[in-house]
């Protein structure tokens, strides 16, 4: 994957900036912010990777991908807590931004007004298709904006949308490949779906699967999510079909 990365640090800058990376699930935010960390660090540049305390999914001292990439990070409870933490911080990574409190949009300016580069990644949008707070917020306050998509395990298009597998209507459900699965507008539906439980297995034993199921699945008539996709259907419950 190749994604423009913004102009590294010019130090005799008054302020700093910051840079949003959105999408879907697996679109590949955390192994783009990992990248800039990383590379910000072999520029000298002293960094520091945040993320909400609630997402003990895989460590609760790193940021990992979906692809088992990880670097060390600091949880945090609320995000007021990053100014404190992030004190002698050139380049401050925020994880997951979507478990954040509202006030992440305000601690977000306060670090690059204080010449900090500010990286947050996080889900754009819930598993209903809703804008996902605070992410639209720092969308229309950041100096860069970076949208990056996964591929539709249905029909092999740009997922744009993170379809819940799962039954709940919790906005809050963690979860990777068990509970979501990443989805183009038109293979996306507004609510929980049903899947196939051995295609979800092979999710997890190996990613190339997806690719082979892709593939079949544009064309099969018998595609396990299309001939399921009846859990809950909420009658109030906006659709895009
Ligand atoms: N359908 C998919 N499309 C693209 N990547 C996928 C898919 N399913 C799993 N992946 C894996 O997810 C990785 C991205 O993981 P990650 O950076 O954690 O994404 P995000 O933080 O956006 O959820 C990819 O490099 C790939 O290995
Ligand atoms: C769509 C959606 C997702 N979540 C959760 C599921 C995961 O724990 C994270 C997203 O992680 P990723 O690094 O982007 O893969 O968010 C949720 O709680 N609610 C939702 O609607
Ligand atoms: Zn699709």
């Amino acid at each position: 994957m190749s994604v423009t990365e913004p102009h590294i640090v010019d130090r005799a800058r008054a302020a700093g900036w910051i840079e949003v990376i959105c999408g879907s699930m697996f679109s590949g935010k955390t192994e783009e912010l990992i990248r800039r960390l990383r590379r910000a660090r072999i520029a000298r540049q002293s960094t520091e990777a945040f993320k909400p305390a609630i997402d003990n999914r895989y460590a609760e001292d790193e940021v990992v991908s979906h692809d088992a990439t990880a670097i060390s990070t600091t949880p945090v409870h609320t995000a007021s807590q990053i100014l404190l933490l992030a004190e002698d911080v050139d380049v401050v990574g925020i994880d997951e931004a979507q478990f954040f409190d509202p006030e992440l949009v305000e601690v977000c300016q306060q670090l690059a007004a204080d010449g900090r580069r500010v990286i947050v990644t996080g889900l754009d949008q819930d598993y209903k298709g809703q804008p996902f707070e605070p992410i639209p917020q720092l969308m229309a306050v950041a100096e860069h904006v970076t949208k990056l998509h996964a591929i539709c395990v249905v029909c092999g298009g740009p997922a744009n949308h993170s379809q819940r597998i799962v039954a709940g209507d919790d906005r809050v459900l963690l979860g990777a490949t068990d509970a979501y699965e990443p989805r183009c507008r038109n293979c996306f539906k507004p609510h929980p779906v049903e899947v196939d439980r051995d295609h979800l297995e092979a999710l997890n034993l190996d990613a190339l699967d997806v690719v082979k199921r892709d593939s079949t699945a544009a064309s099969s008539s018998d595609d396990p999510n299309q001939a399921k996709e009846t859990m809950e259907e909420p009658a109030s419950s906006p659709s895009n079909e």
